[in-house]
């Protein structure tokens, strides 16, 4: 998975993945308005304006990034109905040759996890039937866990060329509560760091980065530099940028010296962007999702800017 990630990664020219967290309040009234006429106000047209409201997105943006991130929680929260629009919107995301990101934040016991990696990296059996379900490239994880509830992942990252996204340094302001602890001379987030790297060394990619990869908050940078030399073949999912308050000089301890090693997300900044001041008035109601692509826009400049420090 990494190298098909690096590959789009430099084709697009911007580590930037776009995060599909939709709410009904991003979504703009004329698609609301034809769900709730077909559907109703019911669960069933949230969904469906969910996958209209991506669809209108990733059309305005998949030439300019590499990678979505959609958020499950999102879609879930509707039942049946929020999770085919979470399989569509993977779908249509594939079919623009986007990398999927599934912000699933699973963890538990090996043999539940197995249930898991079989459903959204891997293939589910029906008798002597195999069928790929959710398709994401790569999964986020809680590895807090331990090895043997990551086991199950890792061998089917390698059976399907898959990958993942550990949790390390979360973005959240109270993360250090747990994940700063010390535990003898080190931090607990040090320690988890070394084990993904440790973890991930079978699944080293001809680029010389890693598949199973970790989340670290560009809210922290003192810590993403610190993880930064404790896991330089890793690569880096970086939330907290935009709405949480990271800026681009956050960012610059999370990538490596080939300016490589970190994918940076923004979810609120890009898909509502058209709600923000800059852009409200700018667009028609119709072309919404030009404020998204104008966001995208200003965002790899931005990056580009921390990039060009390296060089
Ligand atoms: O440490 C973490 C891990 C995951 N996230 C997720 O990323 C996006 C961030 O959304 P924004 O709107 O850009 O703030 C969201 O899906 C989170 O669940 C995170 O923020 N921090």
């Amino acid at each position: 998975m990494i190298d098909r990630l690096i590959e789009k990664i430099k084709e697009k020219e911007s580590p930037i993945v776009v995060g599909l967290d939709p709410r009904l309040s991003f979504v703009p009234e004329w698609i609301k308005e034809e769900c709730y006429g077909e559907y109703g106000k019911t669960p069933k047209a949230a969904a469906e304006a969910f996958l209209k409201f991506n669809m209108e997105i990733i059309d305005a943006t998949y030439d300019l990034v590499p990678a979505v991130k959609p958020q499950i929680a999102m879609y879930e929260q509707y039942g049946a109905h929020g999770i085919e629009a979470y399989i569509k919107t993977i779908e249509y995301s594939k079919k623009k040759s986007l990398i999927v990101i599934g912000d699933i934040k699973r963890g538990d016991i090996a043999s539940t996890a197995e249930a898991y990696s079989h459903g959204h990296i891997g293939r589910v059996g029906v008798e002597e039937m195999e069928f790929e379900i959710y398709k994401e490239d790569a999964i986020t994880i809680n590895p807090y866990l331990g090895f043997d509830s990551i086991e199950p992942f890792l061998a089917d990252c390698s059976r399907y060329d898959k990958g993942l996204f550990l949790l390390v340094k979360t973005s959240n302001p109270n993360s250090g509560e747990i994940q700063n602890l010390d535990i003898g001379g080190e931090l607990l987030y040090e320690r988890i760091g070394q084990l993904v790297s440790k973890w991930g060394k079978g699944l080293i990619g001809a680029s010389g980065y890693n598949s199973i990869g970790a989340v670290v908050g560009a809210t922290h940078p003192e810590e993403a530099k610190k993880l930064r030399k404790i896991m330089p073949n890793t690569y880096f999912l970086v939330p907290g940028y935009g709405a949480q308050g990271a800026t681009a000089a956050d960012l610059a301890g999370c990538f490596n010296k080939d300016g490589l090693g970190a994918i940076i997300n923004s979810s609120r900044g890009i898909i509502a962007a058209h709600k923000s001041k800059e852009y409200e008035n700018k667009f028609s109601k119709k072309d919404f999702a030009l404020a998204s692509r104008e966001a995208v826009i200003k965002m790899k400049q931005d990056l580009q800017n921390v990039l060009r420090t390296f060089v």
